[in-house]
């Protein structure tokens, strides 16, 4: 299987091979002008272009469609305008941007350095690429020479702050358009402007530019394009996982946030091409959006981290409303309603933000008059944060004893459970001695048990097609069908009893199937999988290990 296999486009109109994109959307393909024209007529132009941007004092530049949008549709794909490594990274090739391995030369272990510049990079022919060229040339005119030496595979290395900002610098002579466009997105520099963060690059990036290089910009210029990226940039990864970078797309920079987005993007090929897919129906004149943060945090911290890296405050329905749409993901139990021996109430009271949008506000028993303070709160979540990430990641002990422990305490889906829950999905059927064949039937109950619990807050916090959806469905197929096995074998389901589940579990899969046939790599890991159960429907036989 070759995850990374470009496909050859084919002409919307007569299907032959093509080169040429529709100008509006980029997402489709014709072999020629005149078949462009035709399609166009055919009924691209109801297609086309799924969005505009429109202003508003609330969100500033923001996208809305323009016509009805399908759930699963492509509504964008673009090419990154700026590519460069993250801040502070290990060291990366600057030519292909995969993490590098020292080599052993004369008893000492160092990375292969550019024989210009001297920064790390794969060989020389990564020396040669055009991301490369222009930085190179600029520090090689100033005789600047890299002075990053290896210690070891993993040290994070802070010279890399430089790159990605340096290299946006230079397009204003290399691609004044593109870079014209770049400056034109969102900065909120004067927000960062007194961070700690920025009086760091105030020291060196600025320095490194104006007195190092020597480049004619000011330093506002400077600390602004390091904004933007802060503000704009997506980290994307290589379809094979060995690159992680920053990019910054400009139409794509136009999608607002909400804590329940209505699309997820994915990076399509080599080149760090973004496209987003909306993960439900979206009507003409809604707005498209995407999530900046992790659907499965607390209001408390989606809002913080919004603040501090988006600079902004969000005031979706999500936020505003205490229960966080009925989920309680921030929510613990009120200790005098539950206490000993009332434990156990249909619906027990639960501590919820007085003021959602106020990290300050007090939390408040739904029924009593308990309280306590917001700093209480985030106390408890990050002490019991950090007893989470004290356990090891290869056994399910750790995670079980925890929710156990705070079941009285927590409610089910509080995300710190649901972190647990997370954590145990990946164990149950994927570690060593939890493989699928291995769990006992608790065991396996326990992991279809859990798929369900997160499947049913999915729905609420990120309905629809998304990935988190697609990935927890393949592992809820895969256990139904060991199962399923396991009890035909034991007598307790009838052949036709044992096919009508394998049925349902091919259902899974195909839901699964349609959500994540556009991720890397996944198609033709479904595809086998969908074999798999089709020949077991056909023999009514199971195979344990999948
Ligand atoms: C990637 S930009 C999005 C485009 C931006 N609105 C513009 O005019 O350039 C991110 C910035 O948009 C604004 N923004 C995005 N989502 C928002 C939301 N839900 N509420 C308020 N502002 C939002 C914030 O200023 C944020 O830092």
């Amino acid at each position: 299987m070759n995850s990374t296999k470009k496909e050859i486009p084919t002409c919307e109109v007569c299907q032959q091979p093509a080169n040429q994109t529709c100008g509006g959307c980029k997402l489709v393909y014709y072999c020629s002008k005149a078949h462009q024209k035709l399609g166009w007529r055919e009924g691209h132009k109801f297609k086309c272009c799924a969005f505009k941007i429109q202003y508003s004092d609330t969100y500033g530049r923001h996208m809305v469609a323009t016509r009805d949008i399908k759930q699963g549709e492509m509504i964008l794909k673009e090419k990154p305008a700026a590519l460069g490594p993250k801040m502070t990274c290990p060291p990366h090739c600057l030519g292909c941007g995969k993490k590098l391995e020292p080599t052993k030369v004369k008893d000492i272990y160092d990375f292969y350095k550019c024989t210009s510049c001297n920064w790390p990079m794969c060989g020389p022919e990564c020396e040669k690429a055009d991301i490369h060229k222009a930085e190179c040339k600029i520090m090689t005119d100033r005789k600047y020479k890299c002075n990053i030496k290896y210690e070891h595979v993993d040290k994070a290395e802070a010279a890399y702050c430089v790159i990605a900002p340096l290299r946006v610098l230079l397009m204003r002579d290399t691609n004044p358009r593109q870079y014209e466009n770049v400056l034109a997105l969102e900065s909120h520099l004067e927000d960062r402007m007194s961070t700690p963060l920025y009086i760091v690059l105030k020291a060196n990036l600025v320095t490194f530019v104006l007195q190092v290089l020597g480049l004619p910009f000011d330093e506002e210029t400077i600390l602004k394009v390091a904004s933007i990226y802060d503000t704009n940039s997506f980290e994307v990864r290589s379809p094979d996982g060995s690159r992680k970078l920053r990019a910054i797309y400009v139409t794509a920079s136009m999608m607002n946030h909400s804590c329940t987005p209505n699309t997820r993007h994915i990076i399509v090929g080599d080149d760090y091409n973004l496209a987003f897919i909306a993960t439900v129906p979206i009507a003409k004149g809604e707005l498209i959006t995407a999530t900046y943060t992790q659907s499965l945090w607390g209001t408390l911290d989606r809002r913080k981290h919004l603040r501090t890296t988006k600079c902004f405050d969000c005031e979706c329905e999500r936020c505003k409303d205490p229960t966080e749409l009925g989920t309680y993901l921030g929510s613990i139990y009120c200790s005098i309603c539950n206490g000993p021996g009332v434990f156990g109430t249909e619906k027990p009271p639960m501590l919820v933000s007085s003021n959602p949008l106020d990290e300050a506000a007090p939390w408040k028993c739904e029924k009593c008059d308990h309280f306590i303070l917001s700093r209480q709160m985030f106390w408890g979540n990050n002490a019991l944060s950090e007893e989470l990430k004290k356990f090891k990641k290869d056994g399910p002990n750790g995670f079980e004893d925890f929710i156990l422990k705070y079941s009285q305490t927590l409610h089910p889906n509080n995300h710190l459970v649901v972190q647990a829950k997370l954590a145990l999905i990946k164990i149950y059927g994927n570690y060593k001695g939890y493989m699928l064949s291995e769990l006992s039937d608790h065991l396996l109950q326990r992991k279809i048990d859990l798929c369900h619990d997160l499947l049913e807050l999915a729905d609420k916090l990120e309905p629809g097609w998304t990935r988190f959806r697609g990935t927890l469905l393949l592992d809820l197929q895969a256990a139904l069908t060991v199962q399923t096995k396991r009890e035909f074998e034991a007598e307790k389901l009838t052949k036709s009893g044992a096919q009508d589940q394998l049925m349902e579990s091919m259902v899974l899969l195909q839901e699964a199937a349609n959500i994540l046939r556009v991720e890397p790599g996944m198609k033709e890991i479904i595809e086998t999988k969908i074999q798999e159960v089709a020949q077991q429907l056909d023999t009514g036989d199971s195979n344990d290990d999948q």
